[in-house]
């Protein structure tokens, strides 16, 4: 038996776990299949995920934390147990030091539900932190020093956006606009303007294989196939990049304008060290082609994707559990 600490991400699309000393252990879409009847889970992650949209009646894939807030407590209990046993919480460790990263809306109710969900796990000490934190950590900023660093954490669910100096968030915002959003966009724009009717998986696809937010960005296409919405049969249709900007023009102008006003409410000095080092570009959702062209042209400073956008957080956890003495006087 032996002590670790594990840090967790707790994202509306995927869970990550990092343990002391050997990383990323865990990386898993945030999906549970249960049996609608009994509750009882038959499969959590990867394996849950393949059967969204795929289930017969008497099994349901859910994804427990939608759009930025916990939809399911009971589900997201039952998952993070799942994981934290996977990675060996129960029996490898002797009461490991857990430190949890939430979306960033969650109520005060929904973070004690949290915090004993992980106590029951076998953690000695929980500790929830502020996302956009972990990911400029994780990012490699050093934001304890007297000086600007921003950072938008595009992730599922939600996009953070903060301004960080001494090891603290001072102008930040938050809004329910990210993947999720983007694959609604997409959804929504092939049903008008082709009466194809697509799932949440193939929207996804589209928006990772082919998607650009840049007049200047990628140029491909792909195939696609749904519902017809008039005959009702299967039907296949090619989709370009150019097709996925102009639906994605909406959700991605929301990011535009929420990073404008936190840059707006920046103290004068911190903006200036934020021309000096650019804005870091976090989460799954800052490897959309072009986003970080956009965001420069728009915001007149330079912007950076992280080196592994969606670990920032998970590896911004590791980092943090090192430092504890840091953050200990917030939980
Ligand atoms: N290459 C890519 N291009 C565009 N989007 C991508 C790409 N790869 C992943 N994504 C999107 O990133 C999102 C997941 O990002 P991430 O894992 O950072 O979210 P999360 O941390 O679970 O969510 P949240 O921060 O809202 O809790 C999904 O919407 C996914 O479609």
């Amino acid at each position: 038996m032996f002590s670790k600490d594990i840090g967790i991400d707790l994202g509306t699309a995927n869970v990550s776990i990092h343990v002391k000393g050997k990383g990323v252990v865990l990386d898993e879409p945030s999906v549970v299949a249960i049996e609608s009847d009994t509750r009882k889970v038959l499969a959590v992650g990867e394996e849950a995920r393949r059967m969204v949209g795929r289930t017969p009646g008497n099994i349901i894939a859910i994804r427990p934390l939608r759009d930025g807030v916990i939809a399911d407590f009971e589900v997201t209990d039952m998952m993070l147990k799942k994981f934290i046993e996977r990675v060996g919480g129960r029996g490898m460790f002797s009461r490991p030091r857990i430190l949890i990263c939430a979306p960033t809306n969650i109520t005060s109710v929904e973070q004690k539900a949290i915090r004993e969900a992980a106590i029951r796990c076998g953690a000695k000490e929980v500790f929830l932190e502020e996302e956009p934190k972990a990911a400029a950590i994780g990012a490699g900023m050093d934001i304890f020093q007297p000086s600007g660093n921003m950072v938008v954490d595009i992730g599922g669910g939600t996009t953070d956006v903060a301004v960080l100096s001494m090891g603290d968030v001072v102008t930040a915002s938050s809004l329910k606009v990210a993947g999720d959003k983007f694959d609604a966009a997409i959804m929504k724009y092939i049903k008008n303007k082709y009466k194809l009717l697509i799932g949440e998986r193939t929207s996804e696809d589209v928006k990772v294989k082919i998607g650009t937010v840049h007049l200047h960005g990628r140029r491909e296409e792909i195939d696609i196939r749904g519902r017809d919405m008039v005959s009702g049969l299967p039907q296949t249709v090619t989709i370009y990049s150019d097709e996925v900007r102009e639906a994605l023009w909406e959700p991605v102008m929301s990011i535009v304008a929420a990073a404008k006003t936190v840059l707006e409410r920046t103290p004068p000095e911190l903006s200036a060290d934020i021309i000096d080092r650019g804005v870091i570009l976090t989460g799954g959702g800052a490897l959309l082609d072009g986003l970080d062209s956009l965001l420069a042209d728009e915001l007149k400073v330079p912007v950076l994707v992280a080196e592994d956008p969606m670990h920032c957080v998970v590896k911004g956890t590791g980092i943090l559990l090192d430092h504890l003495d840091k953050i200990a006087r917030r939980n």
